[in-house]
């Protein structure tokens, strides 16, 4: 059997936006044996997954009051990042702040939000600052994210990043970003990269795992599918697409590779996996296009926080100056929203 089919429609998108409450326990993914088999079958056809994600701005488009609903609910799934080298304690205090009030109280009231707990789905920082955010986010609910393994090349010594991931986790992360090791998929050598998501997952104790394929560094989609699917079977919570740091980072056509592996392991496992696109994703625009692509490949579920991240530094300033037109029909200077 092969995951080569692209080019199938999915049913209209219903009218119906998200509501921005939601979310549900589901069981944690265990990972499972090694089946090669399951890497082995796998084919990608590039063009019919052009053209599947090519056709989606035009055919879903949402008005006024429905995008508006679906920006707050994007918000809910912001891993809001900061992971630059020049990021201070003062800057990751401001950021967590944003994540806890990340849109003006005035907008949310003409918005009809007044009152309701409306905050990201993680603040995601670097190792050093995972202290400083746990202690600023105290009693919001907000988990903290720590990019991990020698983020972002992930070239350091193997144990050097599992001390790394235990770090994070005695610190107060409850999720944990890690990068893999390219060569492991440029080489094909899948069980080598099993074996290291195997042990980081290890790592991580309680804390959720999501593994960072850098995609843009992987070549073909057909490396990114299998990737995914070894990573799954490792026992990641999510697959992510990179660290903001490849020349290439996300994109539509890779993020459908994942979606439909993620769909493959559900059917044969019966876990739901985690999506998180990252890097470059910094308008409504698109990540109103990446919220219709999960409704449409993956269904309800994936909206929402415990199964859908957005990794993004900028794109909350963009939502709240789309959300600012929507209630006052202007927009404001990007100045207004330094942060996120
Ligand atoms: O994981 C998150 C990314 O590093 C953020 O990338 P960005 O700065 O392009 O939004």
């Amino acid at each position: 059997m092969t995951h080569s089919v692209f080019i199938q429609n999915p049913s209209p998108l219903a009218a119906q936006p998200p509501s921005p409450g939601g979310g549900h326990q589901l069981p944690r993914n265990s990972g499972r044996a090694l089946e090669m088999d399951w890497v082995d079958e796998i084919r990608i056809n590039l063009s019919a997954a052009e053209r599947r994600v090519a056709s989606l701005p035009g055919r879903r488009t949402v008005k006024k009051e429905a995008q508006a609903a679906w920006l707050l609910k994007a918000i809910t799934c912001i891993d809001l990042t900061t992971l630059n080298g020049d990021d201070t304690t003062e800057r990751v205090k401001r950021l967590c702040a944003k994540a806890k009030a990340p849109v003006r109280g005035d907008l949310l009231e003409r918005l009809g939000f007044a009152g309701r707990e409306l905050h990201t789905g993680a603040v995601c920082v670097y190792h050093r600052f995972v202290a400083t955010a746990v202690e600023a986010l105290e009693g919001s609910g907000i988990p903290v994210a720590a990019v991990s393994t020698g983020f972002p090349a992930g070239l350091v010594p193997h144990d050097l990043k599992l001390k790394e991931i235990e770090a994070s986790v005695r610190d107060g992360a409850e999720e944990i970003d890690i990068v893999i090791t390219r060569e492991h998929v440029l080489t094909g050598d899948w069980r080598a990269l099993y074996a290291e998501v195997r042990d980081f997952r290890a790592a991580c104790g309680d804390a959720h795992l999501k593994t960072i394929l850098a995609t843009g560094d992987l070549k073909t989609l057909r490396n990114v599918a299998k990737a995914s699917m070894v990573c799954m079977m490792a026992g990641a919570d999510f697959i992510k697409t990179s660290t903001g740091k490849e020349g290439v980072n996300a994109t539509l056509p890779v993020t459908l590779a994942m979606l439909r592996m993620i769909r493959v392991y559900q059917e044969r496992t019966g876990y739901q996996i985690g999506f998180k696109p990252a890097g470059g994703i910094s308008t409504a625009k698109d990540v109103l296009n990446y919220q219709f692509l999960m409704k449409e490949e993956l269904g309800r579920d994936w909206l929402e926080p415990d199964l859908f991240r957005i990794g993004a530094s900028s794109l909350l300033a963009d939502i709240e100056r789309q959300l600012e037109h929507h209630v006052t029909g202007h927009y404001s200077a990007f100045n207004r929203h330094p942060v996120g």
